[in-house]
């Protein structure tokens, strides 16, 4: 059944402690990292989504990057397992609030890595990166998980960034946008719209025509504008310090059996 709720978790007192892998660290400002989040969270509920706060990880730098830590496919959470251990902590607070909305609850078992920003459904493919974060195992628990019901599982070869979502989404009608130099298989997707800049490949789907996106992305927005749709710009450089995006701050739960 179509659903509006998104999951989002407050920044952690720990926020600037967070991973950084492929950027150069940069000192993060916590009370403006609080008002941006504010500002993504209020973003949602405008565009008509019910945002549903998981508890806070007090102790988790990352926790705030909760799309990492489940990922959906309809009813079905599948529970991740970082392949960076400092984020293991992150998934109980997760579990329960999946739990607790009624999806049917699976994990990812060890030797098994995932992380949720390597996974990006367009319709019933469900493309995985294989990198950093997400082991073959983990690839295969996700063929196990989802294929059953109908998914078809595209790994994704990911060396250049933290995550395949931090090189590529996709528009509303399927098409996948991309930031070339960032993506190591881009002949793997059908349909690759090229964008300008890196945080451009990044968009939420709001609902509509509406793509809430990174206000670091200017040019992207007004291609995607020229294009009939309508970006919706949030500041979220406090988290983009730590190779967070817009994606990686929610999680959108648009099947639930209500
Ligand atoms: N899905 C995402 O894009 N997640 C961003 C995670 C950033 C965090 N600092 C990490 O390295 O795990």
């Amino acid at each position: 059944m179509p659903s509006k709720k998104a999951l989002v978790r407050r920044p952690a007192p720990r926020l600037a402690e967070g991973l950084v892998t492929h950027i150069e660290r940069e000192g993060v400002d916590f009370d403006r990292a609080v008002e941006q989040w504010e500002a993504y969270a209020e973003a949602l509920r405008t565009h008509g989504w019910e945002t549903i706060e998981v508890d806070s990880a007090e102790d988790c730098p990352d926790s705030v990057f909760v799309e990492d830590t489940v990922v959906m496919y309809r009813n079905v959470a599948l529970i991740a397992r970082s392949g960076a251990e400092s984020r293991r902590g992150e998934t109980p607070g997760v579990e329960e609030a999946v739990a607790s909305l009624g999806c049917s609850v699976n994990w990812v078992w060890e030797p098994g890595t995932l992380d949720g920003g390597d996974v990006l459904k367009v319709g019933d493919t469900v493309y995985v990166g294989r990198g950093g974060r997400t082991n073959a195992a983990g690839v295969q628990q996700v063929r196990a998980a989802f294929e059953p019901l109908g998914a078809r599982v595209v790994a994704v070869p990911v060396a250049k960034v933290l995550h395949l979502k931090s090189a590529v989404t996709a528009l509303p009608d399927g098409t996948v946008v991309g930031h070339v130099p960032n993506m190591d298989a881009p002949s793997l997707f059908p349909r690759l719209l090229p964008v300008p800049e890196e945080s451009g490949a990044h968009v939420v789907l709001l609902g509509g025509d509406k793509l809430l996106m990174a206000a670091s992305a200017p040019k992207t927005a007004e291609l995607f504008a020229d294009l009939g749709y309508e970006p919706v710009l949030v500041d979220i450089g406090e988290f983009e310090k730590l190779e967070g995006c817009v994606t990686c701050l929610s999680v959108r739960l648009r099947e639930l059996y209500a």
